[in-house]
């Protein structure tokens, strides 16, 4: 178990880079968008069908140049059933393009009911011979604040299936000091959230020397981003709050080794909506998102200089 193929997908691009597909109907172009709208009664199903049509085209855009993508559960399912039906339909999409799907849950309970989140994100249903994935993802995000048992069964599926999984360490949200930087005896929760991850990753790594559990640390905070490279060899970053949240390049240098890896760094709003930043015609939002992507890789290669291997 490790996350050895998100870093091939690294090494194959030379882009430690993750675009997060968190549709809205506000960021789908009109040509696009209307005819579903207008399709379906329900505007559930018409805005459902729109962000499958709208993410496929952005993967097409982008798959050669970027290694993975970032569904964010939340705007599926606040679709009922046809958003959740978009997101297993663009999770499958995204993998027969070869990209590592990271499905952005954060899911978090008492062992029995995270081995069903488990098993719906990262495993299979169904008995040999007739089994299928329900989700598909090849990593979740969760939460660990309920502690061992909540994670232990993630990573009985991670071992069996070449699954991985982000832990929140240090989020990228204004407030994640609240309780996150509170020193609990001599550490600060997020360290002591680290310190588990390196426990959960325990002996099993990949070749590249991470393991299968990664943490959660925002590109808002770059003097953790890299005390915590420091401090958790192990543990492969997953960095949200690069563009929209204001974090920079400079900022998140410390995430990586001194190979370039290290660290994916996503950044959703700021490549769905490219388009109109760009102000460039709408039917070109799929070639503005991948204009941005570029953008980011040489923003980040100015500060991360080669990924080697
Ligand atoms: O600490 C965290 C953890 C997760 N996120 C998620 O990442 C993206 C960020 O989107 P942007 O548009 O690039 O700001 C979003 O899905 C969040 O839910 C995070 O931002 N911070």
């Amino acid at each position: 178990m490790s996350l050895d193929r998100l870093i091939e997908g690294i090494v194959r691009t030379q882009n430690p880079a993750v675009v997060g597909l968190d549709p809205t109907l506000d960021y789908i172009p009109g040509f696009l968008k209307e005819p579903f709208l207008a399709e379906f009664d329900d505007p559930m199903e018409g805005a459902a069908a729109a962000f499958l049509e709208y993410n496929k085209r952005i993967i097409d855009a982008i798959y050669d140049i970027v290694p993975a993508v970032k569904p964010q559960a939340a705007y599926y399912e606040a679709l009922g059933w046809q958003g959740v039906r978009a997101l297993c339909e663009t999770i499958r999409y995204a993998k027969g393009k070869g990209m590592f799907v990271i499905t952005d849950g954060k899911r978090n309970d008492i062992g029995s009911t995270m081995k069903a989140y488990a098993s719906a994100h990262l495993g299979t249903f169904g008995a040999a011979g007739k089994q299928a994935e329900p989700f598909g993802g090849d990593a979740l995000t969760v939460n660990g604040y309920l502690g061992t048992d909540g994670i232990a069964p993630l990573l009985e599926v991670c071992d069996e299936r070449d699954r991985g999984i982000f832990v929140l360490v240090k989020t990228s949200n204004p407030s994640s000091g609240e309780v996150q930087d509170k020193l609990c005896g001599e550490r600060t929760v997020y360290q002591m959230m680290g310190d588990l991850c390196e426990t959960w990753g325990g002996e099993h790594l990949g070749k590249y020397g991470y393991s299968a559990v990664g943490a959660v640390v925002g590109a808002t905070y770059p003097e953790q981003l890299q005390e915590l490279r420091l401090r958790l060899p192990h543990t492969f970053f997953l960095v949200p709050g690069y563009g929209a949240q204001g974090g920079s390049a400079a900022g998140i240098a410390g995430a990586f080794d001194e190979r370039g890896l290290g660290a994916v760094v996503n950044s959703s709003r700021a490549v769905l909506t490219a388009w109109k930043k760009e102000g460039c015609d709408e039917r070109d939002f799929a070639g503005a998102a991948r204009r941005e992507a570029l953008r980011m890789k040489e923003d980040l290669a100015a500060v991360n200089k080669a990924i080697h291997i």
